[in-house]
């Protein structure tokens, strides 16, 4: 059986066009699935870090916010960004965590909302940063926050709903959301939709433009490789820019910043969603890593990253003991982001499984009690890793759920 697969795998790897890019990472012989949570390093970044330290910062000092692109770096990468995400330049802005993102969009879009909708609607099954900051929104603005699952948005929104806050794909399942639909819907209740791309973001095509999305907000240390605490981005669709009021007027949002004027008045374009100071180091980086993706059209990473996810789910099935894992992540291509999960129907063995995984060379998480995850980022994984992947874990699954068993007859 392994022979078949491996020999697939090899066909696979052979007809991907995709596959030499992964020679611009750094990545050692083990299978790296774990770029849902951080993506791997491109190897041309420490060069540019380093010149970054030592021309920029060493030599330049205060002189790089102009000379060397430092001031203006948020929203130049932020159009960087722009194409993976289907927006036209001049709306993204790149700066701050995700959750400060999610709070200046939520509180935001429910200061465009019409006058007298008093319901923030909330992922129930959200990222928790997201369900606490629009929590918190909420108690701030005055509004009702309603939690509810993304296939139950089209029953719960109505007159009252005021913004929609919603995942594009779930963290812990995998799933992906009906972005054009679900705002579609939003829309036709008269309410703003605000997506959380984190984990759609650099994986496949997102449509914000397309689909007239209001704002959205991403991280980009998954799928767009820009490193541990790469500045997060927010997107505010060209129509809301002009009445887009942040709950965090910082001084980089002023029109006119070094006429340090104590009244405010906001720049014009994406540059209102700007805060403090650029944290220009990690900014930098990430500019760098996206390099990788010059010519690299998102259409080709998404068809890439089904077909591993395909062989993946065919692999498990083949190599897993029976009864042992159940897939979380939907079959449906229209309903899966770039990610597996596997529930451990007995949820003592998730740990151990995966401490075993990663021993042996396969790097996933979990997400306690009972989910494996296993990410998939086209740019650097291949097929062979993937049925490397699936083959390690039926053996583990095999060892640690027969000792589990033993354990359990054990105690009869
Ligand atoms: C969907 C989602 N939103 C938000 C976050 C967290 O954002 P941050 O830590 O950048 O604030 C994550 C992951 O960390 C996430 O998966
Ligand atoms: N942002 C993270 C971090 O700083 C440490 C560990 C993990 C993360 C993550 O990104 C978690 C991730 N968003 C998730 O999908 O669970």
């Amino acid at each position: 059986m392994s022979e078949t697969f491996a020999a697939r795998a090899a066909a696979l790897d052979t007809a991907d066009e995709l596959a030499d890019l992964r020679k611009l990472f750094t990545l050692d012989d083990g299978v790296y699935l774990d770029g849902n949570s951080l993506g791997a390093l491109p190897r041309h970044v420490p060069a540019r870090v380093q010149e970054v330290l030592t021309r920029e910062w060493g030599e330049l000092r205060i002189r790089s916010w102009d000379e060397s692109g430092w001031w203006t770096a948020p929203e130049r990468i932020g159009d960087r960004i722009a194409p993976l995400v289907g927006a036209a330049a001049g709306q993204i802005v790149v700066g701050d965590s995700t959750s400060v993102n999610v709070f200046k969009a939520v509180v935001a879009a429910s200061r465009l909302a019409s006058e007298g909708r008093d319901e923030i609607l909330v992922d129930a099954t959200t990222f928790p940063t997201d369900g606490y900051i629009a929590e918190s929104a909420a108690r701030m603005t005055g509004h009702r926050l309603v939690p509810v699952a993304p296939g139950d948005v089209p029953g719960a929104v109505g007159p009252r709903t005021a913004v929609v806050l919603l995942n594009h794909v779930d963290f812990r399942t995998g799933r992906l959301h009906d972005l054009p639909g679900l705002t579609a819907t939003v829309h036709a209740a008269g309410g703003l939709a605000v997506w959380d791309l984190c984990h759609s973001a650099g994986a496949l095509p997102v449509g914000l433009d397309a689909h007239g999305v209001d704002l959205a907000v991403g991280c980009t240390y998954k799928y767009l490789n820009g490193g541990p605490g790469s500045p997060a981005y927010l997107y505010v669709a060209e129509r809301h820019q002009a009445a887009f009021d942040s709950p965090l007027p910082g001084w980089t949002s002023h029109a006119d910043p070094f006429a340090m004027d104590p009244g405010y008045a906001p720049a014009a374009g994406s540059v209102r969603g700007r805060v403090g100071t650029p944290d220009i180091l990690s900014m930098l980086a990430l500019e760098a890593a996206l390099d990788v993706w010059d010519g690299v059209p998102v259409e080709a990473v998404r068809a890439k990253s089904l077909a591993l996810t395909d062989f993946f789910l065919e692999c498990v099935g083949a190599y897993a003991p029976e009864g042992v894992v159940v897939p979380v992540t939907p079959q449906a291509h229209a309903e899966r982001g770039s990610q597996v999960s596997l529930r451990c129907v007995d949820a003592e063995i998730t740990e151990p499984v995966m401490r075993a995984l990663i021993a042996r060379g396969v790097v996933g998480d979990l997400r306690r009690p009972d989910v494996l995850r296993f990410g998939f980022t086209p740019l650097y994984v291949g097929f062979a890793d993937v049925e490397r992947a699936a083959r390690v874990l039926g053996e583990v699954l095999s060892e640690v759920s027969g000792r589990a068993l033993d354990g359990v007859l054990g105690e009869v």
